[in-house]
């Protein structure tokens, strides 16, 4: 493939590109703070200036930002995505955000002859480093195939949902249940404690049964510790719960447990969290039992 363009250098993007550095390819990041790309650049990447300046070089263009303020920023800003995209350039972005946020930038550039592509994804900051995420994209089927080369390498499996909004709406689904998940996993764990079991046996008896998953192993013995380095950074998971509240609205979906999920989340960002790993909703739980 071409040189790819790379916007967004946070926990995900700086992971992502890192990995096609690895498998060759050659990028141009930028990111809002420039910083951020040092470690790209001695890993053999450039930097562009401004989206814009990353769109004028590259043929195909990743975004990866926070959410869909950021990913509205750096399309219709000033120096943004839109002043260089036109005729033979794609760009795919691959935040989550919602369908509404990503028919919008659709719109803007595939009126200016450009392509789009939708595709978050599922899998966090390890599963990004070693190339096993699940790519969830919509949009342009012609450019899903030109930068398949791409997604082999990022990802352990590619779904093509559709017209735009299917992807959004495919990652928002997968995590209010991850989200609801979490909540009860730490609901679990404190009950167990304050009940007068051993957290570790939890642990284990969970890990044998019919709810064994990979999230309850991965983050179940750091929980326990109370240590929450982020991979999925808690503000980011509220976010999601939000916009899959908000999509549960739209079609009339009762969703109780994702609302109670939601609240749960607001609160550990009210507790100063947000930037903890999403599993240090834990603490909220902990919190009003201990208050109790
Ligand atoms: N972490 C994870 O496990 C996963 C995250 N995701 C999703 O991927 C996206 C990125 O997540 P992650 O990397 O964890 O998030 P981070 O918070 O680590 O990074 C966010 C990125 O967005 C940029 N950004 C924020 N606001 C703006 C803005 N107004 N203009 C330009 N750039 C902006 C940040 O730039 P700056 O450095 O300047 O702040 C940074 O590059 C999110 O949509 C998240 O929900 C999806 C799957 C897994
Ligand atoms: O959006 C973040 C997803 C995190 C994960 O799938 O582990």
């Amino acid at each position: 493939m071409e040189e790819i363009g790379f916007l967004g250098m946070g926990i995900m993007g700086k992971a992502m590109s890192m990995n096609l550095l690895r498998h060759g390819f050659k990028l141009t990041v930028w990111n809002r703070t420039l910083s951020r790309c040092d470690e790209l650049v001695e890993h053999g990447a450039s930097v562009g200036e401004s989206p814009a300046a990353i769109i004028k070089k590259c043929k195909y263009t990743i975004g990866m930002l926070s959410d869909p303020a950021a990913a509205l920023s750096v399309v219709f800003d000033k120096d943004g995505v839109l002043e260089q995209i036109g005729p033979g350039k794609g760009y795919i972005d691959m935040s989550t955000v919602d369908a509404q946020t990503s028919s919008k930038i659709s719109e803007a550039i595939t009126s200016k002859g450009g392509y789009f592509l939708e595709a978050p994804v599922s899998g966090s900051k390890k599963p990004a480093e070693d190339g096993q995420l699940v790519i969830l994209a919509a949009g342009e089927k012609a450019l899903y195939e030109e930068v398949l080369p791409a997604f082999d390498v990022l990802g352990k499996k590619s779904f093509f949902l559709g017209p735009v909004g299917n992807g959004a709406k495919m990652k928002l689904v997968v995590n209010m249940v991850m989200g609801s998940m979490m909540n009860a996993f730490s609901e679990g764990l404190v009950l167990a404690d304050k009940s007068g079991l051993n957290s570790q046996t939890l642990l284990d008896v969970l890990d044998l049964g019919a709810i064994a998953n990979p999230m309850f192993k991965l983050k179940g013995p750091s929980m326990i510790q109370s240590s929450y380095s982020p991979a999925f950074p808690l503000k980011h998971q509220q976010k999601d719960m939000r916009l899959a509240l908000a999509l549960g609205d739209e079609n009339a979906v009762p969703m109780p447990v994702a609302a109670a999920a939601n609240e749960a989340f607001k609160k550990a960002r009210s507790m100063g969290l947000g930037d903890l790993d999403f599993s240090a909703v834990h603490e909220t739980v902990k919190g009003s039992k201990s208050s109790g």
